[in-house]
C-alpha cells in the first residue's frame, strides 16, 4: 500500500503530545510507522530525564526503536498497557458522539497494532493532518494465513470488495508481515457501515485481523502547521 506522506513537523508534534500524556508508572503499547515512531522518540526523552515508563511493541519497528530510544519492554503476558500510542492510515471523525473510525494497516503491523491497542485502558492516536478524512474510501488490509489467500480474495469479492495482494517494495513475491502471513489490500468504495463491515471480513476464515478500528479509539492528536488539534470520543 502506498504510504502517505504529511510533514515530519507535523508527527513530531503529535508524537510529542502523546508521549507527554504518559504518567510515572505507566505501561505504553507502542504503535507502528512514522508518526508513531516520533511518540516513541519523544517518550524515549522522557524516560531519559527520569519517568518510570515500560512498554509493549507491536511490530519488529517499535521493539527495535524503543531498544534505541532507552525505554524497558515488557511482554502482553507480563503486563497490560495503561495506554496506547499508535498512528493510523484514515481517521474519520463522527459529528456526534461516537469514537473516531480508523483504517490501519499501511505498515502491515494491524493485527498485533489491534491486539495492544485493544488491550490498552486508554488508546491514543496520533498523525498527521492528511490523515483526516469525511470518506473512509481507502482500501482495508487484511491478514491472511499464505494458504488463505484464494479462498478470502473470493470472499472479500463477494462482500463487495477489490482484493489485492500486497506486493514488496525492495523484493521480489508479497509483503510477509512479523507473523509470518500475507496481505491483501480490499478496496470497497465509500465505508458507510465500518461496524458491519469489520464484522464481515474478521468472521471470514483465514482472516487473522484487519484495518478497521472500530470504537477503540479515545483521543486523536493531529499535528498541524503549528501545533495540535484533539479530538477526544465523545466530544
Ligand atoms: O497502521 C500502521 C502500521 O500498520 C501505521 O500506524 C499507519 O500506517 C500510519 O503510519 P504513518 O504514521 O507512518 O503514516
Amino acid at each position: 500500500m502506498k504510504r502517505s506522506g504529511g510533514t515530519d513537523a507535523e508527527k513530531r508534534r503529535a508524537g510529542e503530545r502523546a508521549a507527554a500524556a504518559v504518567s510515572d508508572g505507566d505501561v505504553v503499547g507502542l504503535g507502528t510507522g512514522s508518526t508513531a515512531a516520533a511518540a516513541i522518540r519523544a517518550l524515549g526523552r522522557r524516560v531519559d530525564s527520569g519517568l518510570d515508563a515500560r512498554a509493549i511493541p507491536t511490530s519488529h519497528q517499535s521493539r527495535a526503536l524503543a531498544r534505541e530510544a532507552g525505554i524497558p519492554l515488557l511482554t502482553l503476558e507480563e503486563a497490560t498497557p495503561d495506554l496506547a500510542i499508535d498512528g493510523a492510515d484514515r481517521i474519520a471523525i463522527p459529528d456526534r458522539d461516537g469514537s473516531p473510525v480508523l483504517i490501519k494497516g499501511g505498515g502491515a503491523a494491524h493485527t498485533r497494532e489491534k491486539l495492544v491497542d485493544s488491550a490498552a485502558e486508554r488508546f491514543l492516536v496520533v498523525a498527521d493532518s492528511t490523515k483526516l478524512t469525511d470518506c473512509l474510501d481507502s482500501p482495508v488490509p487484511v491478514e491472511v494465513l499464505p494458504d488463505a489467500v484464494p479462498v478470502v480474495e473470493r470472499r472479500l469479492s463477494a462482500l463487495g470488495g477489490d482484493p489485492t495482494l500486497r506486493a514488496a517494495e525492495r523484493k521480489d513475491g508479497p509483503v510477509v508481515t512479523d507473523n509470518g502471513n500475507l496481505v491483501i489490500d480490499c478496496a470497497f468504495g465509500p465505508v458507510d457501515d465500518p461496524d458491519s463491515l469489520a464484522a464481515d471480513i474478521a468472521a471470514l476464515p483465514g482472516v487473522l485481523d484487519h484495518g478497521l478500528f472500530v470504537g477503540l479509539a479515545d483521543v486523536v492528536y493531529v499535528g498541524t502547521d503549528d501545533g495540535v488539534d484533539v479530538y477526544r470520543s465523545g466530544d
